[in-house]
């Protein structure tokens, strides 16, 4: 029985992990939940599952939690609490279902504590990546990807030798905007990039695919996942979203990754690594009727995000940190309608050519430049 410790148990990753563990009794409990403000679907899972600790990092919600399951489990409050959660737990694995770079200071905690990650919160490795990996390795933890992509990656690479590999092939659905004319960028609206064609993903995520940071970012996770040089990975827009992710071999030979688009499968595969397991009601390709699968180039000039991910991960040092800070800054700010859709590329651009960079990484560091780059982006809003 694996016990599992979920932050971010109430979004949409967080959710679809407690259906995972729901559906395999057998194989998994729920030991801790947390989540900011959403105390009424965190009371519900507490009731259910029973877990040992909750967290809510907010102070108001941690009051109602505890009014209504305190007798259940033992409620911490605020980032501060959550770093005990982590310190408490009896978790063989914490998922980093929490979103922003608020993944940090816990995946970290968890990793000196030698506790294995089954990691979606890709803003982690992104700002800190150098950190999350040395320390794992130091610790002989095992990051598990959850996100599709790398899961993908993670399963092709299954038993392959490194040096086989020429590159990896980041797929991409292109998000809404991708067959929209440039002309009409300046006008894209909130609900427009909400709309995801093939993905149903919480807020912040989804409008990073409608920018493509989302696979900026994932660009940089991968680096640091799987090691890999920033010239060996390739983004390839595949917008039905059914093959994963692809690896290309010396030999070339493509292997690549496929399936519906349901997050269960990544999730539950990084909670059972090296086995697998039915997906409870997974729907399965018809390939009847998946009448066609098409690939293209992403375009560069209608999506600087990708460009401007791969320069901030070749710069390196605290640059993907400063990236990150500041989009999740103009993200939140397009997503309250305080900036246009194109002032999140400008925003992110002009943060970073401000930015001195440090190549000396320590926690210290990164914090300074994250809290830097959210001061300097909130100044050009
Ligand atoms: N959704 C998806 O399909 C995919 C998501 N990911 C990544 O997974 C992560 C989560 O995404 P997603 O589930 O879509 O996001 P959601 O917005 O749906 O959920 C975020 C979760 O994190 C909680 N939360 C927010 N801030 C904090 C904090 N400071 N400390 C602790 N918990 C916090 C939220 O609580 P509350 O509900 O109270 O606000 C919620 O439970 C992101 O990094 C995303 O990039 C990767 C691949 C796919
Ligand atoms: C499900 C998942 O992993 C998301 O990161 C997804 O890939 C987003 O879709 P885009 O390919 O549009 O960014
Ligand atoms: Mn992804």
């Amino acid at each position: 029985m694996k016990k599992i410790a979920v932050l971010g148990s109430t979004g949409s990753i967080g959710t679809q992990a407690v259906d995972v563990i729901d559906a395999h009794p057998d194989l998994f409990s729920l030991t801790a939940v947390a989540a900011n403000t959403n105390w009424h679907t965190a009371a519900c899972q507490i009731k259910k599952y029973k877990p040992a600790f909750a967290c809510m990092i907010d102070k108001t919600a941690s009051e109602h939690l505890r009014s209504e399951v305190g007798d259940i489990c033992t409620i911490f409050q605020g980032q501060e609490g959550l770093l005990h959660l982590i310190e408490e737990t009896d978790a063989d694995m914490v998922l980093t279902s929490l979103v922003g770079a608020a993944g940090i200071a816990p995946t970290l905690s968890a990793i000196q504590r030698g506790i294995d990650i089954a990691l979606a919160n890709k803003e982690t490795l992104v700002a800190a990546g150098e950190l999350v990996m040395e320390e794992a390795a130091r610790r002989g933890v095992r990051i598990l990807p959850v996100d599709s992509e790398h899961g993908a990656i993670f399963q092709c690479l299954h038993g392959r030798k490194s040096e086989e590999v020429e590159k990896l092939l980041i797929t991409a659905s292109g998000g809404p905007h991708f067959r929209l004319p440039a002309e009409d960028f300046p006008h894209i609206t909130v609900e427009q990039c909400l709309n995801h064609p093939t993905w149903n993903m919480g807020g912040k995520i989804t409008i990073d695919s409608a920018t493509m940071f989302n696979k900026g970012l994932e660009v940089i996770e991968a680096h640091w996942l799987f090691n890999m040089p920033f010239n060996r990975i390739e983004v390839v827009v595949q917008p039905q979203s059914i093959i994963h992710s692809m690896i290309q071999f010396i030999d070339g030979s493509v292997i690549g990754q496929f399936g519906m688009p349901d997050m269960r499968l990544p999730i539950q595969y990084a909670f059972t690594y090296p086995d697998r397991f039915p997906v409870r009601n997974a729907k399965k390709i018809n390939w009847n009727t998946l009448a066609h699968l098409d690939f293209y180039a992403p375009d560069n000039e209608k999506f600087p995000a990708i460009p401007l991910a791969y320069e901030a991960g070749m710069i390196g040092g605290t640059m993907p940190c400063v990236l990150n800070g500041a989009n999740e800054v103009a993200v939140y700010a397009f997503l309250h309608k305080k900036i246009s859709f194109t002032r999140i590329f400008e925003i992110v651009r002009a943060v970073m050519e401000k930015h001195t960079v440090c190549h000396d990484i320590t926690l210290d560091s990164i914090s300074s430049a994250d809290s830097w780059s959210r001061r300097c982006a909130v100044s050009l809003i």
